[in-house]
């Protein structure tokens, strides 16, 4: 097996390092010898000496010697060049670009398809959790009910530092981007872009369904304060950033939000840059998958791992059809901070100074909003 590295980053140095590290193991395994033959990147790093070094990624996709493409720059522009271009080419690919495959995911697996080569992406979701092997592989007998979970590392890590550490948002940020977890584009973190790339994408497997990325509503953790994380606590509740999709009607609902979780839940006790998937499945029932999703080693794991598959199974079908509509998951519990009384219906009420805390029964957001004559009320779902 003859590879090629694009991008020598966070990740793609740690795929470098694990490959080279595990090489004797994986050979044992694989049963034929591993080369990766070139290294591309834009600045030069410390490579092993039998790695050639590239600035252009055209080295590596022309050569016809090269069998796997390891895609790891990110973004939506030159990756997408790279990837069908080698795809073409009739080189397996590896990335863990979310991005590009919740935006291209279709045309991508196309392409794959008519060159009839295998394009594999379980660092796109998760960082080291095998949780798209099990969606096609391990759990293919079920029909998915549900999916929830915490997908993005870099909002948790915030999250968990500025309720532990009492860390304020811009220290705990900055604590995340030394550890590599942070995208390029930090927005895409904070805003919840990131984690509605990876349940666009768990959505697509769970659910076989392509599906419009730009239809997915998200938000992200910029508006959690320390004063709603400690009410929330106060009645029992965390913080999370959660990603939701089921399906509704005649398409799927999708949403990302900061939400308030019931502490008895263990999603609400997944702390630090870990992530959970819980798959509500017919026969097997709720399923949880929980480990790291973020930084150099976790994520080039589920690379390596990916590189390996290329050589070994079935290539993973994704002859999808497009999913008609997705619609936001707006029906929920929600807590509601007002600066007066509301007449809405609730389960909880709690006030401190002058904020009027309430945990509301379930209910439309629109209907809620309408009762609520408070303009100004700081309003999240909760869970459990
Ligand atoms: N970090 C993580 O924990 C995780 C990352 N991912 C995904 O993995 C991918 C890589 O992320 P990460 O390693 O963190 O990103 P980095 O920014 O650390 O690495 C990307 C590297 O690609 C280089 N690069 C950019 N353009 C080119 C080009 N045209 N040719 C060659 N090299 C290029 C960059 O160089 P320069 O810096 O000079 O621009 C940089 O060294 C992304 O898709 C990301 O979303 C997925 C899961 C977890
Ligand atoms: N920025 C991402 C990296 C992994 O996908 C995250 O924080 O989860």
């Amino acid at each position: 097996m003859k590879i090629g590295v694009i991008g020598l980053g966070t990740v793609g140095y740690g795929v470098v390092e694990i490959l080279t590290n595990e090489k004797t193991r994986l050979e044992k395994e694989m049963k034929q010898e591993i080369v990766i033959k070139y290294g591309c990147g834009l600045e030069e790093v410390d490579l092993p000496e039998e790695i050639i070094y590239t600035k252009d990624y055209h080295d590596v996709i022309n050569d016809e010697e090269i069998d796997v493409v390891v895609e790891l720059i990110g973004g939506t522009t030159i990756a997408k060049n790279i990837i069908l271009e080698a795809l073409n080419n009739k080189k397996h690919v590896v990335t863990a670009n979310k991005a590009l495959l919740a935006h291209y995911g279709k045309e991508i697996f196309q392409t794959a398809k008519a060159n009839d080569v295998h394009i594999f992406y379980e660092a796109s979701v998760g960082g080291g959790i095998p949780v798209l092997a099990s969606q096609k592989e391990s759990l293919i007998a079920n029909n998915t009910k549900e999916i929830v979970g915490i997908l993005n590392g870099t909002t948790n890590f915030i999250l968990t530092l500025m309720e532990n550490e009492n860390l304020d948002f811009d220290e705990a940020l900055s604590i995340a981007d030394g550890l590599g977890y942070v995208e390029a584009n930090p927005a895409l973190d904070l805003d919840g872009i990131d984690a509605a790339h990876k349940i666009c994408i768990l959505a697509q497997n769970g659910y076989q369904k392509f599906v419009d990325f730009d239809q997915i509503q998200a938000s992200g953790i910029r508006n959690v304060t320390k004063l709603d994380m400690d009410y929330a606590k106060k009645l029992g509740y965390r913080f999370k950033m959660i990603a939701q999709a089921k399906p509704v009607k005649d398409g799927l609902g999708i949403d990302v939000s900061a939400t308030l979780v019931n502490l008895n839940e263990l999603v609400a006790n997944v702390m630090d840059s870990y992530n959970v998937v819980e798959i509500d499945n017919d026969y097997v029932n709720n399923i949880i998958y929980y480990g790291r999703g973020a930084g150099r080693y976790v994520t080039a794991s589920a690379v390596v791992s990916d590189i390996m598959k290329t050589h070994q199974v079935e290539r993973w079908s994704h002859d999808y059809e497009d999913c008609k509509h997705v619609y936001p998951i707006s029906s929920s519990r929600y807590y509601v901070r007002a600066s007066k009384p509301v007449d809405i219906p609730y389960e909880t009420y709690y006030s401190e100074k002058d904020d009027h805390i309430y945990i509301t029964e379930e209910i439309e957001l629109t209907d809620l909003k309408n009762k609520l004559d408070d303009e100004n009320a700081v309003i999240f779902k909760v869970r459990g």
